[in-house]
């Protein structure tokens, strides 16, 4: 909102008004005051800066740029005074940021905050440009990366930009992947998007992706996310309860990737449901909490109004057999993906992986066939052989040597950890 202020006509002010929600906030820091050169760092997760955003560097729009972010920018400036108002020059302008609470209309936050940045003049043009700036750095500052939110304190806060990690790096198999991708392509076009509205279908997507430990769910997950340069809000069930659970996904943005871990936890708090329908004492709420989400409480946040459309789910678990039919049931999950211990073919590509900066092509082709026929087949995780191969990360040969004793040594600590469990059973 840009507005006219002043005094007296002698000296019109133009105020550009964004109204940002307590936990959003614009902060200007620098490291020095002598500093010439000192950074405004504009921290936001509004919406209310979508329009700044809508458009991509490339010239590009996305569909629906609503995604709540949380951006740094740095702006060369020159800042006068740290502390609210903060007058500063841009651009030879001198603009005087404000911040102060309000009492919010939205039912999720109960303060908002207007954050006003003014200058003297008749133009808005210098705020437009200084938004235009914070607009282009942002852009620059996602490029090729991906935001990943995880839950503190019972919200979601971005953990880390990570670097988009290559479809091409994950590796199963490449029909499915292709077919997957497809898919979600599909998915994700407005024109799905309309056909789903007019028809009253609910506008989602759900995967549920099963097998062992360290197969590459997460990893897919991830890739997934920069792929369709989406968002994505990791959720570990066993770490929140049912009322966290709901207040998550009711805050979920329209366009993302909830990825819910180890989705098991769910059906093995059936039990804790059932008790809980006929307790309502505060401590069974209590410890219905402590023990993470229970099947019923993840069926409401799924189906639940709060529950956004538009958004891609994704289940990972390792034990497919344990999970509800209620829960994976056509609707919540469209399509099931297997992840496998690795192959040959899938040893051979990681071995390819990792010492394909070498630089004679051809050998290294040859050893990857080696190593392959090294490892036995279906017995080990990708995980499991990809840390056999950064141990030998500067030699290919002696990964090759090295692959007989990691044979053994990992076979006696499953051997080992099998006993351990076993002797954990029966003193039960
Ligand atoms: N199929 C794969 N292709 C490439 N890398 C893989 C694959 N599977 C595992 N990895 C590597 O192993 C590590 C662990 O993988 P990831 O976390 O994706 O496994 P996961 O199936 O999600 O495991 P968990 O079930 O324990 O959560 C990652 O560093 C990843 O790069």
């Amino acid at each position: 909102m840009i507005g006219r202020g002043g005094c007296g006509g002698f000296c019109p002010s133009v105020i550009l008004k964004l109204t940002l929600y307590r936990t959003f906030a614009i902060t200007f820091s620098h490291s020095s005051y002598s500093s010439p050169s000192t950074t405004i760092m504009v921290i936001t997760r509004s919406q209310a800066l979508k329009h700044l955003r809508s458009e991509k560097s490339d010239g590009s729009t996305r569909a629906e740029v609503v995604t709540p972010r949380i951006v740094d920018v740095h702006i060369p400036t020159r800042i006068s005074s740290d502390r609210p108002p903060v007058r500063f020059w841009y651009k030879n302008h001198r603009l005087v940021y404000r911040r102060v609470e309000k009492k919010s209309d939205s039912p999720w936050f109960r303060t908002a905050e207007e954050v006003s940045l003014s200058c003297l003049g008749r133009s808005s043009r210098v705020l437009k440009d200084l938004l235009e700036e914070c607009r282009r750095n942002y852009l620059a500052e996602l490029q090729g990366k991906t935001l990943v939110f995880e839950v503190k304190h019972g919200k979601w806060e971005q953990s880390t930009k990570r670097c988009r990690r290559e479809m091409s790096t994950v590796l199963f198999d490449a029909e499915t992947k292709a077919a997957l991708l497809n898919d979600i392509t599909s998915f994700l076009d407005q024109e799905t998007r309309e056909w789903y509205t007019k028809r009253g279908i609910l506008y989602k997507r759900g995967y549920l992706l099963y097998g062992p430990p360290g197969t590459g769910k997460s990893s897919l997950s991830l890739s997934i996310a920069g792929h369709f340069d989406l968002d994505i809000y990791i959720l570990n069930l066993a770490s929140v309860g049912d009322g966290i659970l709901a207040s998550l996904f009711s805050r979920l943005p329209q366009h993302c990737i909830i990825l819910l871990e180890d989705v098991d936890v769910a059906t093995q708090n059936r039990s804790t449901d059932k008790e809980a329908a006929h307790s309502n004492s505060s401590a069974s709420l209590t410890d219905k909490q402590a023990e993470g989400v229970t099947l019923s409480g993840l069926l409401n946040a799924l189906d639940g109004v709060g529950s956004q459309e538009g958004r891609l789910l994704i289940m990972t678990t390792n034990y497919i057999e344990r999970l509800d039919d209620a829960l994976i049931r056509p609707g919540r999950i469209d399509q099931k993906i297997e992840f496998r211990l690795a192959d040959m073919g899938i040893i051979n590509q990681l071995f390819r992986i990792v010492f394909k900066d070498g630089k004679d092509g051809k050998k290294i082709e040859r050893l990857g066939h080696e190593f392959a026929g090294l490892v036995p087949e279906l017995e080990f995780s990708p995980a499991e052989v990809l840390s056999l191969l950064l141990e030998h990360r500067t030699s290919p040969e002696s990964a090759i040597a090295g692959v007989e004793a990691w044979v053994a040594k990992v076979r006696e600590e499953k051997r080992n950890k099998l006993k351990r469990e076993g002797s954990w059973v029966h003193s039960e």
